[in-house]
């Protein structure tokens, strides 16, 4: 872990107080096609909140699609959604906006306000989405980005932090909407080897000491075994198998799965 990053602070300065109890999202019979491409076919799974669960499995199997239709980017062709009990199709604006709320996601690319500083890209959701005061805002921008270890680089602009710093920022970011659900997408997959290691480490600490669920895509199978209470192995459009990393990663039983972990591990 780079020398600058702190010792996790109280759990409920980054999360959303309190936790929400039994399941949290649900898939059902959820298909999804691009042209004549079924990405996801009648896909069944669900994430009980406080949990952490990762979707792992060859590229091109649909698990990003997953994550772009939980925030609504995109929209499944059959099937429904829920998240906290309401559906996200159809739904109304208000409701999708409610239900938005209350999940942040962490991207491959950063995306950061490049024409903000690191205090103001924080801040900016709070103040415009949430109505927080920018004073609170600012408070609760400090924490976090005192947390992923960067609370010594609020007036810079994003060009001018490393891109594991950037990702940093963008995970800040996320948390400041005090979202229920986290959603991250090969959040590592963008940077340099060498600055891996400590975005993964922020990540762990917030797995580890706060009741936010998790639902995350990574190749990073070492960081999926720490972080995860149930992994899912995704081929063709479905789960073909589900369980605790000790399970999926030590004693596999499905083909595909052990012909993906071998190719990868
Ligand atoms: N907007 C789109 N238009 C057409 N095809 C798409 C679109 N988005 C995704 N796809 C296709 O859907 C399939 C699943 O893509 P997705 O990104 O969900 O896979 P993935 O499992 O996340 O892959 P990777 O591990 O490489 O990121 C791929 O074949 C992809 O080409």
């Amino acid at each position: 872990m780079p020398a600058d990053i702190p010792l996790m602070k109280e759990p409920d300065a980054h999360a959303r107080p309190p936790a929400a109890t039994g399941e949290l999202i649900r898939f059902e019979k959820v298909t999804k096609r691009f042209g004549d491409h079924t990405v996801l076919d009648e896909l069944d799974f669900s994430v009980e909140a406080g949990r952490h669960v990762t979707l792992i499995g060859p590229s091109g199997s649909g698990k990003t699609t997953i994550l772009r239709l939980l925030m609504t980017l995109d929209q499944p062709d059959e099937g429904t959604i829920t998240v906290g009990g309401q559906r996200l199709f159809p739904a109304g604006e208000k409701q999708v906006g409610e239900i938005r709320k209350n999940i942040g996601m962490v991207f491959q690319q950063f995306n950061l306000f490049p024409n903000m500083k690191v205090l103001r890209n924080v801040t900016e959701a709070p103040v415009t989405v949430l109505r927080l005061s920018r004073d609170e805002a600012e408070q609760r921008a400090r924490e976090l980005l005192d947390l992923v270890g960067l609370g010594d680089h609020l007036d810079k602009y994003p060009s001018q932090l490393s891109g594991g710093q950037q990702q940093r920022v963008a995970i800040a970011r996320a948390l400041a909407m005090r979202p229920q659900v986290l959603l991250l997408d090969e959040v590592t997959s963008a940077l340099d080897p060498e600055l891996v290691a400590g975005v993964l480490d922020v990540l762990r600490d917030i797995a580890r000491s706060t009741d936010i669920t998790m639902l995350c895509v990574t190749h990073e199978m070492s960081f999926a075994r720490d972080i995860s209470d149930r992994v899912l192995m995704f081929d063709s459009g479905h789960v073909v198998e589900a369980g605790a990393p000790e399970k999926i990663f030590n004693d596999p039983e499905h083909t595909r799965t052990r012909e993906f972990l071998s190719a990868v591990l």
